[in-house]
């Protein structure tokens, strides 16, 4: 079912006092999508995904996933699952007793998928300890887990690579795939051009607080590599 619209924003505005962050930011992504946004330091990206997320209570404007707007909080929150850059635990609780309870929340128990989800990051021998214990990428590794098992209509990440060692991105970028293939689709914020151009369907850019250029990958790649495209918009604009 490509094509359908999972996630709707319209004229989404936020000010952070006196300064207007999201101008009117709009932005519809379809199912099966994989979009890498994108833009500069302090453009937006991570407010503009904790409006989506709930995070950040927006000024004004309109979001929906699945065509649940963000009123409908229960359901709305069910409908995605966000990877933070920071991510907060309880310190003190195992990760997998964590898992866990997160998966009931969301009603997608599967042991199966969870083991060898735990297997594939390498996170056999840690999965029992407490996250107070667990290294930045760690905790990266268990959000990832946590994600496929769940297996979300959208899965929402801030900078996912970030802290993960090459095995684990290897592992996260095939667990994507599978993902997506079976009908999930992504949203994710990062500043690694190259990561994105492999494995980016599309590129939204956010500059002075709206997006600038949405495109597919191929359709952007056919005026040269991505960080070329990006260096010409940031400048051309500024
Ligand atoms: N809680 C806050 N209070 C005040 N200003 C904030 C707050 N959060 C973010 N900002 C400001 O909003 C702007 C956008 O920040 P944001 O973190 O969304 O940008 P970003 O695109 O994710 O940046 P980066 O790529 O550096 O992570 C920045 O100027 C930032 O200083």
């Amino acid at each position: 079912m490509v094509g359908v619209s999972v996630l709707t924003i319209r004229n989404l505005q936020k000010k952070y006092g006196q300064h207007e962050v999201l101008k009117g930011v709009e932005l519809h992504i379809k199912q099966g999508d994989v979009l890498g946004f994108v833009g500069a330091n302090g453009a937006g990206k991570t407010t503009t995904l904790h409006c989506i997320t709930g995070l950040v209570e927006q000024d004004d404007g309109e979001i929906m996933i699945n065509h649940v707007p963000k009123s409908h909080e229960i359901t709305y929150k069910k409908q995605f699952y966000f990877i933070p850059d920071t991510i907060q635990v309880f310190k003190n609780i195992s990760a997998y007793t964590w898992i866990n309870y997160v998966l009931t929340l969301y009603g997608k128990e599967d042991e199966e998928k969870l083991d060898s989800l735990i297997k594939a990051f390498g996170m056999e021998n840690s999965i029992y300890k407490s996250m107070g214990t667990y290294s930045y990428g760690m905790l990266h590794k268990m959000a990832l887990i946590t994600a496929f098992t769940i297996s979300p209509p959208i899965l929402i990440m801030d900078e996912p690579l970030n802290g993960l060692d090459p095995l684990a991105v290897v592992t996260f970028k095939n667990y994507l795939k599978e993902y997506v293939e079976s009908g999930g689709t992504v949203l994710f914020s990062t500043h690694l051009l190259d990561v994105a151009e492999k494995i980016c369907k599309s590129i939204a850019l956010l500059k002075d607080g709206e997006i600038q250029l949405h495109e597919s990958l191929e359709k952007l790649l056919q005026e040269g590599n991505l960080e070329m495209v990006f260096m010409e918009k940031q400048a051309y604009e500024a």
